[in-house]
């Protein structure tokens, strides 16, 4: 029998556990925390994710405060905001969405931030503690993906560990987690050769590249942890019936709807063979968002 590793269910206790905090907090005399969100720019799956970090704040009783920016604003205004959000004492923790549109370059937006107010963890100061082992706010989607796997008992300690991407907000990090629970980490990436049989080696296998259905079933591991971190849409119809061959719902949808979320791999195929894996929707995302809140209490904290 396939584990479901259901992410959904997983982040409902993170939120109860962050609204019992806050209470907490509440209960004590301290204001609530706050996330101050920078939207910048129209694309619709950002606005998307903005709606449901909001709606998590909602329900935890953080404060969110939303800035919104025109696509067209000079890097000078954007910079502007976040040194006056990191001044402003009222905000714990700020998060701006990316990408960022064409034209701004959010390395220098990063690096500016509070690295105190960092709830995404992409601050070069919160990057060197996770790298050191230390404490600090580490990147939302790999520590809920290491929450995940603790939740179910699954322990990297020993296991042979591969994540595809090296990505500064999803790979990389999620690498130096399961290094750091004793795992035997390989990193992939595009350049890496025979990913097919790399990924047969793996009894934990985190796909982050962005390539939805990439990783087929005869990739994984008979028993193998498979963590899919792909967020996708899929709106072309031949690649749907690649892709979708063993799941003929989700092609349906796909007909019916005109578009459907995918990971980067093929579930229907993968949980066959897997031991455990988490679905999209319905996995990691709703976990990022999660940690999300988790790392605003700590950054009020
Ligand atoms: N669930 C969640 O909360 C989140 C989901 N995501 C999703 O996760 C996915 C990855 O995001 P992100 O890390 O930002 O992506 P990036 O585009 O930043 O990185 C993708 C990585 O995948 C590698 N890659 C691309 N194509 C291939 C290939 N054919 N074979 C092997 N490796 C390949 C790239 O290699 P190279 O470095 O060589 O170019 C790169 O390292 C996306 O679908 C994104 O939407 C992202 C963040 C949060
Ligand atoms: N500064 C910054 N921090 C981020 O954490 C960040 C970002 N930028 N840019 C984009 C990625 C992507 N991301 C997701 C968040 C929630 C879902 C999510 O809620 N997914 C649900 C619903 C999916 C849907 O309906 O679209 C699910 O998987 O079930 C997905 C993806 C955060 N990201
Ligand atoms: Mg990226």
């Amino acid at each position: 029998m396939t584990l479901i590793l259901d992410g959904k269910a997983h982040a409902e206790r993170m939120l109860a556990e962050v609204a019992a905090g806050v209470a907490d907090r509440i209960a004590r005399g301290h204001r609530p925390p706050c996330l101050a969100v920078v939207l910048v720019g129209e694309d619709p799956a950002s606005h998307v994710y903005v709606r449901g970090k909001v709606a998590d704040c909602a329900r935890t009783g953080i404060r969110s405060v939303e800035h919104r920016l025109p696509a067209e604003t000079p890097q000078a205004d954007l910079e502007a905001l976040v040194r006056t959000l990191n001044t402003d004492p009222a905000v714990d923790g700020i998060l701006v969405q990316l990408p960022l549109p064409a034209g701004l370059d959010a390395k220098r937006v990063l690096h500016l931030l509070d690295p105190a107010k960092d709830v995404d963890g992409f601050h070069p100061v919160n990057q060197g503690l996770l790298l050191e082992g230390l404490p600090g706010l580490r990147p939302c989607t790999p520590s809920a993906c290491m929450s995940l796997l603790k939740a179910h008992g699954i322990d990297p300690k020993g296991t042979r560990a591969v994540v595809l991407g090296r990505s500064e907000i999803v790979g990389k990090p999620m690498a130096l987690m399961l290094l750091e629970a004793h795992a035997t980490v390989t990193i992939a990436h595009s350049r890496t050769r025979d990913l097919p049989g790399l990924c047969r080696e793996a009894d934990i296998l985190v796909a982050a590249v962005g390539r939805p259905g990439m990783v087929e079933g005869s990739w994984v591991k008979p028993g193998a942890v498979v963590i899919d971190v792909g967020i996708n849409r899929v709106e072309d119809v031949a690649l749907g019936e690649r892709i979708f061959a063993a799941d003929p719902a989700r092609l349906a949808t796909l007909k019916a709807k005109g578009g459907v979320l995918c990971g980067d791999v093929r579930y229907a195929e993968a949980a066959l063979v897997a031991g455990a894996i988490t679905p999209v929707p319905g996995g990691v995302g709703l976990l990022t968002r999660a940690g999300l809140m988790a790392n605003t209490l700590q950054a009020c904290r």
